[in-house]
């Protein structure tokens, strides 16, 4: 695999096996410092096996995990400075808005006496700040994604990792968040690594969509070199066809292409 100096996270021929069933297939990516890179493929491919082994949940049967040039496959989840971001929000029900992004921050010794700051200014980031004393379920599901994402960037982990964090949502609020979420990677600067089934979240949201089916990487590209030269039949099948059948009216009445530049 090609090194590259600006890797943000090394993946090295990882391998998973479950009951003797060969879940990822000794897979190899890197991920650049401040990229959004989308994990595309169907149910069972292997996307949440794989980022569970990645926060350190699920221990890989071989292979190496490199961050800023460093092991981490065998620390511990809190050891590995990355945040993760549900689709169920898995916020604190008893908890206010403020509240629940301020907890976290006081679990740690660097951010303990500032957290109050901390979340606030998070939250004034995030657009949330006039609803600080709310509880979550006085929130819409989209607004209790935002202080979900609040709670996990204002601990500025080196990589967010986000679970098909808007496929719970309807899809009014889905289009909000799709567009809510790639501002906040830019202000932010984070870097991200997105699991999802969904070609048209892929596409919209990405520097690089790396396509997987049945535990191996089809193709890993920009969303116009997958679009412009799929890798394979795959490609053509389940993504092609599919922005193809989905999108291409769409495109002709909006005069939008299907990939953002
Ligand atoms: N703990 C486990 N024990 C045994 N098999 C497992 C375990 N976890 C996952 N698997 C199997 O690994 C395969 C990949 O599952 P995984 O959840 O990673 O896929 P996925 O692409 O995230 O699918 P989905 O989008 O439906 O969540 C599946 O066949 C699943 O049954």
């Amino acid at each position: 695999m090609e090194v590259l100096n600006k890797s943000k996270l090394i993946v090295k021929d990882l391998y998973k096996k479950f009951d003797n069933k060969d879940i990822l297939k000794t897979i190899s990516f890197d991920v650049k410092e401040g990229e959004f890179l989308s994990v595309l493929g169907p149910s069972g491919c292997g996307k949440t096996t794989l980022l569970r082994i990645l926060i350190g949940l699920e221990t890989q049967t071989s292979g190496t995990i490199l961050m800023d040039g460093e092991d981490i496959s065998h620390l511990k989840p809190d050891e590995r400075g990355m945040g993760i971001i549900f689709q169920n929000y898995a916020l604190f029900p008893n908890m206010t808005v403020l509240e629940n992004v301020e907890y976290a921050l006081k679990l740690h010794e660097q951010t303990k006496k500032d957290s109050r700051k901390i979340a606030l200014s998070t939250l004034e980031a995030i657009g949330m700040h006039d609803q600080i004393n709310k509880r979550p379920n006085q929130l819409s599901g989209g607004q209790q994604q935002r202080v979900a994402i609040a709670r996990t960037l204002a601990l500025n982990p080196k990589i967010v990792l986000l679970d098909e964090p808007i496929s719970a949502l309807d899809v009014s609020m889905r289009e909000v968040m799709k567009k809510e979420l790639k501002e906040i990677q830019k202000k932010f600067n984070s870097t991200m690594i997105f699991i999802t089934h969904e070609q048209e979240e892929a596409f919209y949201l990405s520097d690089r969509i790396m396509v997987m089916s049945e535990g191996n990487i089809e193709q890993i590209d920009t969303p116009r070199n997958i679009y412009e030269h799929p890798a394979n039949q795959y490609i053509k099948d389940f993504v092609i066809a599919h922005l193809d059948s989905k999108l291409a009216s769409l495109c002709v009445c909006t005069g939008k292409k299907v990939y953002e530049e």
